[in-house]
């Protein structure tokens, strides 16, 4: 190297660390149902390891966004880019065109999601519920399948239940399985939409546990919709408030929740305060 290009090199720990790429980042994303656009014009980044929570009033758009992450809602317009692959459209030549269900499927593989409803399948063991997917949609041996699935049964407190079937869980249980079902497919990017709101009192604080200590590790980025404020408050690196298609507010959790800054948003806090 020059002297001339030592002098201008800043050392290893002058340098600015490089920005992060997101893994998942909504362009100008809208949706269209018949004529009413439930989603207007949507930015939104995600970066690695970030858990952004998603609040806002019922209809706000919160899960028509998710689904579309999901591959099971498609724009109306926008892209969304997922670990930098564009997600509803490829690159083909330089030019960017629909993407084929090949393409979908392959993308969709970073993204796990779990509903409000678990849909395990109800004729397998909760073992074999963990292992389908990884053996016959990512071809991992079925070994090593087993040992994953098993690590993360025991890590949600279900490593006594490998045998056991769905029908013999509580609803909780069930949820945890469905959760560990879709972190054992080492996704970047983690979709948790009202994943407590089907669940009796008594069981909610289990599963919300659960997403805690998976938040805790960093390593997966996290959506998560969810009226649960407390939650929110505790897991949340950003909070995101939408209304009525918008992103109307958004920052840590402490500044959104504790200072809101618009009316809507206000006012929506004060209902939830309320008990709606
Ligand atoms: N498949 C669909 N066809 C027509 N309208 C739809 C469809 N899916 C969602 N919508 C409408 O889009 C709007 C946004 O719904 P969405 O479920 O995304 O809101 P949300 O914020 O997740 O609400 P909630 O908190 O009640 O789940 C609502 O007005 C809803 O009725």
């Amino acid at each position: 190297m020059s002297a001339i290009a030592k002098a201008v090199l800043p050392s290893e720990n002058e340098r600015p660390a490089a920005a992060e790429k997101p893994i998942v980042r909504y362009q100008k994303v809208s949706k269209t149902f018949g004529d009413v656009e439930v989603l207007k014009q949507i930015d939104l980044e995600i970066a690695p390891g970030e858990k952004v929570a998603l609040i806002g009033p019922s209809g706000s758009g919160k899960t028509t966004l998710a689904r579309m992450l999901m591959t099971l809602e498609k724009p109306t317009s926008g892209m969304i880019e997922v670990d930098g692959e564009l997600l509803w459209h490829r690159k083909v030549k330089g030019k960017v065109v629909p993407a084929n269900e090949k393409h979908l499927r392959r993308v969709r593989q970073k993204i796990g999601m779990v509903f409000q409803q678990y849909n395990l399948f109800p004729h397998m063991t909760i073992l074999k519920n963990c292992i389908e997917a990884p053996i016959h949609v990512q071809g991992v041996p079925k070994e090593e399948a087993v040992q994953r699935a098993t690590a993360m049964l025991e890590r949600v407190g279900m490593g006594d239940k490998l045998d056991a079937y769905p029908s013999q869980l509580s609803g909780g249980q069930q949820q945890r399985v469905a959760i560990a079902r879709a972190v054992v497919m080492e996704p970047k990017v983690m979709l948790f939409d009202e994943v407590t709101s089907a669940l009796d009192p008594e069981l909610v604080g289990e599963v919300l546990e659960v997403i805690k200590d998976l938040a805790r590790e960093g390593r997966m980025a996290m959506m998560l919709i969810t009226h649960e404020m407390d939650f929110a408050y505790e897991v949340a690196d950003r909070v995101v408030f939408m209304d009525q298609g918008y992103i109307v507010e958004e920052g840590p959790p402490q500044e959104v929740l504790e200072n809101p800054q618009t009316k809507r948003l206000q006012s929506f806090l004060r209902r939830f305060r309320n008990g709606f």
